[in-house]
């Protein structure tokens, strides 16, 4: 286990503690709402979980979200782990606890049991499972994933890795190409698999015309979260009063042309998307596989508003594997498991910028989805290979000069900023930051310091 920030030990005691506080506030319910789903597309390692739910809605939210057994098909056999979810109670006793409130996320691997006390989030159903498949599967030489996957015509599979809000759901539902995934997959030695049955996408600012496929998934048992309703009913995603994380759960059989079954070849190419809050970074860059595992581990990105409890703007951020949240080992196990297989299957890697350009949060603006689409494009049809490149001196990143309908202003990130001057702050302090992070790897067996900013 990782221990840390991210995963705090409790006694057992405590846990029975919490488990009991759960198990007391179901059993005052008339109504209790029971799912059993699998986590996994592949069948010779997917994972058998049960769900059990006081809110009608958060079942709902599981059933789109996992993957369901086929029609008539029931789940049979000791399930691999159950979740207890009493979102409407809280763990009065956290202080006594020594936990920070009184919502509580807690895990025993042993008994094969979670319970979720005090937090009505959906997301919270899925991501307990995730950072469970992300302490299992590299048992068996699998790579769990924080990532989306599309797959092109002729087969090629590309992977979308980013945090909360980098773009893996915008980007991977692609009119060319068919979604595998958009958020939690695996890699073994048959390919790429999707974890979930369903997407679950942001809706700030959601539009049929920047993003026509989700929009459009929103049709029957798709499940708005957090979004503000008209009087007349009807959804204003411009509206985040309640928060800037709204969302809405949908089966992926919603995005027309998905693949089936959820599962692909090997990568050939590994794009990671980072929301860059300075706008440093240039939009697209092609990775030798020493910077693919730098910036892999490194993790650069900003939270963005609405995901963590005090974020309220673009926050940098160093997210181990661009999913630091959900790690349950030592951030450099899924590293070694990334180059094993970059290595082995030939795959490319690139890093692209979803976040600002010309300037930081409040100077800048943030790339548009349509030029994001554009670098994206090039890559996975090959055409960024036609392109001449220069490398950024300070990052060692190799730019294209051109590149399709983007604006070549644009692809070199210093030219994007009216004061060159404050570029070069800004890139200098963005390098120390990623230098002071990653001393806390550099003591690991395989150190790639080396490969990072100068
Ligand atoms: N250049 C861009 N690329 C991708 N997404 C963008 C971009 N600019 C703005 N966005 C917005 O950022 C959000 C990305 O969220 P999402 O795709 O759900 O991220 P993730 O799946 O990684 O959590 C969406 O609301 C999208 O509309
Ligand atoms: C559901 C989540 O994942 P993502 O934002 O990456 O889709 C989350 O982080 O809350
Ligand atoms: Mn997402």
């Amino acid at each position: 286990m990782w221990w840390g920030d991210v995963n705090k030990p409790i006694t057992p005691e405590i846990f029975d503690d919490l488990y009991e506080t759960a198990i007391n506030h179901m059993n005052s319910k008339e109504k209790l709402y029971v799912a059993d789903v699998y986590c996994g597309a592949n069948k010779a390692t997917r994972r058998k979980v049960r769900f059990v739910h006081e809110m009608a809605w958060q079942q709902h939210f599981v059933t789109n979200m996992f993957i369901r057994p086929e029609q008539g098909d029931e789940i049979t056999g000791e399930h691999d782990f159950t979740v207890i979810n009493a979102c409407s109670e809280t763990n009065k006793k956290w202080k006594e606890h020594n936990l920070n409130s009184e919502v509580a996320v807690a895990f025993n691997i042993e008994k094969k049991v979670a319970v979720i006390l005090g937090t009505w989030y959906g997301g919270e159903n899925k991501k307990g499972i995730f950072s469970l498949m992300n302490y299992w599967l590299p048992m068996n030489g699998i790579m769990p994933m924080h990532c989306s996957a599309n797959v092109g015509k002729s087969g090629d599979t590309a992977l979308f890795f980013g945090l909360s809000g980098t773009g893996k759901t915008t980007l991977s539902a692609d009119p060319e190409r068919a979604l595998i995934g958009d958020d939690e997959h695996g890699w073994d030695d048959d390919g790429v698999f999707n974890f979930e049955g369903g997407c679950y996408a942001k809706t700030i600012d959601l539009s049929e015309q920047t993003e026509p496929e989700i929009y459009r998934a929103i049709t029957q048992n798709a499940m708005l979260e957090n979004v503000a309703i008209k009087d007349d009913n009807v959804p204003d995603y411009f509206d985040t009063s309640k928060t800037q994380n709204g969302r809405v759960s949908y089966p992926i059989f919603h995005i027309p042309g998905y693949h089936e079954p959820q599962q692909a070849g090997h990568p050939k190419n590994v794009i990671f998307l980072t929301c860059d809050a300075y706008g440093v970074l240039p939009p697209v860059s092609k990775l030798t596989s020493g910077q693919a595992l730098y910036q892999f581990v490194s993790g650069y990105t900003s939270k963005v508003a609405g995901t963590e409890r005090g974020i309220t703007e673009p926050t940098a951020t160093f997210s181990a594997c661009f999913g630091a949240a959900f790690l349950t080992l030592h951030p450099t196990r899924y590293a070694e498991l990334l180059q094993e297989k970059l290595e082995k299957h030939d795959s490319s890697a690139y890093l692209v910028n979803t976040g600002w350009t010309g300037g930081g949060n409040g100077v800048g603006k943030r790339m548009s989805i349509k030029d994001t689409r554009a670098c994206i494009s090039a890559i996975l049809d090959g055409s960024i290979n036609d392109s001449e490149f220069e490398t950024d001196d300070i990052f060692g990143f190799a730019m294209p000069k051109t590149l399709g309908t983007v604006d070549p202003n644009v692809l070199n990130p210093k030219n994007a900023w009216a004061d060159k001057e404050a570029y070069d702050a800004a890139a200098q302090k963005l390098s120390g930051m990623f230098k002071e992070n990653f001393k806390k790897y550099s003591d690991a067996e395989n150190d790639y310091t080396k490969y990072g900013p100068l």
